[in-house]
């Protein structure tokens, strides 16, 4: 395992943030940190970067105990937290050749990150003027920069357009698949990690409800039809007199579990034949907020 956590706990006060978390991350893995809006992640992410000191509980990195490696551990790791931090009057070739030159590492793995953040056009460019996502990905090339073996990133995603969410995924997948990264990245969307994570940790209220791979989580989520038409309540009265499960009804559509395409078909035609106008049918996985009931009541 990269990352390996035992019993992690966090308290801000009398808040309890993080509760007994035990993570495991495998090498060479797209690991996605899922979970709401203030469930904890920043403040776990903050505790393997040693920026917070653990209640209780221990982190080992790269099978190393944290406190008692902290140099040897943090030089091998990269992290983006927030904001990268930027500065804005220079190129994005001059921040990074400002940072190769603290960190002593030669120039040439300059014009290599910008190549490989697809940054090498815009490399002169003042980074003030960036986007979003180029300004995510400078963060990400500075963060690579000493060639670190564990790639930390919190939210990378948030507020880009889904063109930058895009770059971010492909230029994540290149760093495991062709240059043996490991990656940790946290976001609150399930549908921006689900196509790049090969594993998943889910947290809410500070407590991991699921860790596994992504065909564990899909095992678990099972994906609905959702169902759109002019009548929604005729609709449902006559998808249950013809014994479909009715899994949810409100006044735009209703829900009713995916067993396979044909049945798609069926329930389509089914509606069609009563009379009932579709507008609508379509084949989804639930989302994270219905993920987590599920994954909750399931334990
Ligand atoms: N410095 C702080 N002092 C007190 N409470 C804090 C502090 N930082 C975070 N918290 C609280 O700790 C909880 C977890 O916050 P954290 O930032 O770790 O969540 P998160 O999952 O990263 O959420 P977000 O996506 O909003 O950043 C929240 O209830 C938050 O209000």
């Amino acid at each position: 395992m990269v990352i390996r956590t035992e019993g992690l706990s966090f308290s801000f006060g009398s808040q309890q943030v993080v509760k007994a978390l035990s993570l495991q991350v495998p090498e060479g893995s797209i690991y996605g940190f899922l979970g709401p809006n203030g469930a904890g992640k920043t403040t776990t992410i903050k505790m393997l970067l040693n920026l917070l000191q653990t209640d209780e509980g221990s982190i080992f990195v790269f099978e190393k105990e944290l406190q008692t490696n902290r140099v040897a551990i943090l030089s091998q790791i990269g992290s983006l937290i927030e904001q990268p931090a930027i500065y804005a009057h220079m190129s994005g070739r001059e921040n990074l050749v400002n940072r190769a030159m603290l960190l002593g590492v030669k120039d040439e793995r300059v014009d290599e990150m910008l190549a490989l953040v697809k940054l090498s056009n815009a490399a002169g460019k003042k980074a003030g003027q960036y986007s979003l996502g180029m300004k995510q990905r400078l963060g990400i090339a500075l963060a690579l920069l000493s060639d670190p073996k564990l790639l930390i990133l919190d939210e990378p995603t948030n507020g880009l357009d889904p063109n930058g969410i895009i770059e971010i995924r492909e230029l994540l997948v290149r760093l495991t698949r062709d240059h043996n990264k490991t990656v940790f990245i946290s976001s609150h969307l399930l549908a921006e990690i689900e196509r790049m994570a090969t594993h998943v940790g889910i947290i809410n209220n500070g407590e991991l409800l699921f860790q596994g791979s992504v065909k564990d989580l899909e095992a678990i989520s099972q994906p609905q039809v959702y169902i759109e038409t002019d009548n929604t309540v005729d609709a449902a009265n006559l998808l249950k007199r013809n014994n479909y499960e009715v899994v949810d009804i409100n006044h735009e559509n209703l829900i009713v579990p995916f067993t396979s395409k044909k049945q798609m078909g069926e329930l389509n035609a089914l509606l069609n034949q009563n009379g009932i106008t579709v507008f609508a049918i379509n084949k989804q996985h639930k989302d994270l907020e219905n993920l987590f009931l599920a994954i909750t009541k399931s334990n």
